[in-house]
């Protein structure tokens, strides 16, 4: 019976035992889902990264048993790079540090030991540059865990594993997650902090290995193995039956045969068994855990999902800001009228930007600052005029801004500013579609998406008269509340990032780093100017600064009041539990019982600290 390519594939991914077929080069013929998952060649399709390096600024997460075991031969010297310079970490040490990559000033965070104990715990929890960071050994499931702002990246291992995960400054997205397979694909610690590329993972993981064009000790690293193949192929042995290898440090339980055609051997294939654990356990097991994870992380990966990379200029990563870019995106699917509020410099502007690029970004996009238009202009900037209209009125007539957006946006900044009298007009123009140039009696249609922002409260500009309540109601369509920086302070380092990044290019400077004391400094700002004040801040200590590094001297912060109320270390403290409460409550999605485990704190003490600070919940 001959078999139809594609469908001898289909069955072979579908039995629970891993195959491989070889010609008599070793080149690879077949590898089936089974044993690409084995083998680490697949990884779990949920979580994903592009490929790329660590870059300086990038925050290295390390979790390794013993130093210079199976993380290619990582010497203590190696952790230079992540400012780990510790005289009493020798090699075969058991490590979790946490580090910025190639930054000297900023310190890292970590803690090492000798012959860790097979049963004790080894972990670091923490809040580091506002991401919360969670990294231990545990000896009892043997595996090496490493948790950003809730989500879970592991890695099993048999004697000892290198596991990293790295976190970008830019994005504050997770750019690599160490997995099954590194050795093939050539990521180990080492070589990662050398400064050399890693491949992608996810979906399109090993899309650039393709695996047909890859001899077998090219994905499979274990020497006995290869040797045992090449006595099967010369016929030196006639077959192997179920004998363990490790197999890119996994435990599996192999045979071999040969194939034949014509009676020549034409190569080999390979069955394999996943020894590790009993497969079926494995798979039970990683659906139950998938689906914890998924109720974990529920605000992550149902509520708040949207393409990765979606927003360019729009940074941040933090839960409050995730729900903002979440609502964005789907409002930009849609041609609705979106309103955006927030203090002012949280970066209204820059989102209604972002709304448009994602909706139809090669369409005009008219940007109008209410608050900047004199009142006798403001109805022929915004609908036009027609020649002779008035007088001093231009001969030919003049477009005003809705003309000049058909097609596209209108963003109307500070909406709350236009006269009660242009307000009828803006709101005919709302649920008509339709203007009256002046001097004109025809209609001009038009085709244009509305984002309005303001940084007043609306509904209490409604209430004392000065904004229509009929037109605060068409606006308000879909509000989008931008949460200010001292809310979301999770992103201030990778703004900072950013933010530097854009000043040295545009400046035409060289990239300067942040020491310490200065990112402290930052990081414990109120910023009551937001993001607009961050980039204030930075632009004037690059001028100011005359080295590669920019130190306290050169953050000039202008909060007067916050500078000179000095807090008592109570006011201090409970400002801080108000904080961590209020971020829990984001991060486990409002799940009470998550936030007592992860907080440490008692029932009784959950509910009285929500009473006191006033939270609602
Ligand atoms: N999330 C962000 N990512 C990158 N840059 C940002 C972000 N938020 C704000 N900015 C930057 O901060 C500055 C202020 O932002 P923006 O003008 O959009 O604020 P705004 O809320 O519209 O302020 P206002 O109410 O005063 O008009 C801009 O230079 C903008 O590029």
């Amino acid at each position: 019976m001959i078999f139809e390519n594609h469908l001898f594939e289909q069955i072979i991914n579908n039995i629970d035992v891993g195959i491989i077929y070889i010609d008599k080069n070793h080149n690879i013929k077949q590898v089936n889902q089974y044993a690409q998952e084995a083998l680490g060649i697949i990884i779990d399709p949920h979580k994903s990264h592009l490929g790329g390096k660590i870059n300086p600024g990038d925050i290295v997460v390390i979790v390794d048993n013993h130093i210079g075991n199976d993380d290619g031969g990582l010497t203590p010297e190696d952790l230079k790079v992540i400012n780990i310079n510790d005289k009493d970490i020798k090699t075969n040490d058991t490590l979790i540090g946490i580090g910025i990559f190639k930054n000297a000033e900023i310190k890292p965070i970590y803690k090492h030991c000798r012959n860790l104990g097979a049963v004790c715990e080894f972990k670091i929890k923490t809040n580091h540059l506002g991401f919360h960071i969670e990294a231990y050994i545990d000896s009892i499931e043997k595996e090496n865990v490493i948790i950003v702002n809730g989500i879970k990246y592991s890695i099993k291992f048999f004697n000892s594993i290198g596991h990293i995960v790295v976190i970008d400054k830019i994005s504050g997205n997770i750019k690599f997650f160490q997995a099954k397979g590194y050795t093939v694909r050539k990521e180990n610690i080492r070589r990662l902090l050398q400064g050399n590329t890693f491949l992608p993972k996810g979906d399109k993981s090993f899309g650039s290995i393709n695996l047909h064009e890859k001899k077998l000790e090219e994905i499979v690293e274990c020497d006995a193995l290869i040797s045992d193949l090449d006595l099967i192929l010369q016929e030196k042995l006639s077959s192997i039956q179920n004998k363990f290898y490790e197999l890119n440090q996994r435990p599996a339980l192999c045979s071999i045969h040969t194939i034949k055609n014509n009676h020549e051997v034409a190569g080999a294939f390979i069955t394999l068994n996943d020894a590790s654990e009993p497969y079926k356990m494995l798979k039970n097991r990683n659906a139950i855990l998938s689906e914890l994870e998924k109720i974990q992380n529920n605000y992550i990966t149902q509520n708040y999902t949207f393409p990765p990379n979606s927003f360019q200029d729009f940074v941040g990563n933090s839960a409050k800001i995730n729900e903002v870019k979440y609502l964005a995106y789907k409002a930009s699917s849609f041609k609705l009228t979106v309103i955006i509020t927030g203090e002012s410099g949280t970066g209204k502007s820059q989102l209604a930007r972002e709304i448009h690029r994602l909706y139809k970004g090669d369409s005009p996009f008219i940007e109008v600052n209410c608050s900047s238009i004199p009142h006798n202009l403001f109805e022929s900037e915004l609908f036009g005029y027609v020649g002779g209209a008035f007088t001093g009125a231009l001969p030919s007539g003049k477009d005003g801004y809705f003309q000049m957006a058909n097609s596209g946006t209108i963003f109307l900044d500070e909406v709350g500013e236009i006269p009660n009298e242009i307000q009828v007009k803006l709101l005919h123009v709302l649920q008509n579609r339709k203007f009256y140039k002046i001097g004109s009696s025809k209609p001009t249609n038009i085709d244009v998406r509305i984002i309005a922002a303001t940084n007043m409260d609306l509904r209490k500009e409604v209430q004392n008269g000065s904004f229509r309540e009929d037109l605060y109601y068409r606006l308000n369509v879909f509000p989008i509340k931008i949460p200010p920086l001292r809310e979301r302070t999770s992103d201030i380092y990778i703004l900072i990032n950013n933010i530097l990044k854009n000043l040295s290019n545009f400046h035409n400077i060289s990239y300067k780093q942040l020491s310490g004391e200065a990112l402290n400094k930052l990081l414990n700002y109120s910023w009551p100017g937001n993001v607009r004040e961050l980039e204030n801040t930075l632009e004037r200590a690059m001028t100011l600064c005359e080295t590669n590094i920019l130190y306290p001297e050169h953050i000039y912060l202008e909060d007067i009041t916050s500078q000179n109320n000095i807090l008592t270390l109570k006011n201090m403290l409970d400002i801080a539990e108000k904080r961590a409460l209020e971020d829990a409550i984001i991060q486990y999605n409002h799940n009470k019982n998550l936030i007592i485990k992860n907080l440490n704190i008692s029932k009784s003490s959950f509910y009285e600290k929500i009473k006191r600070y006033n939270i609602k919940f």
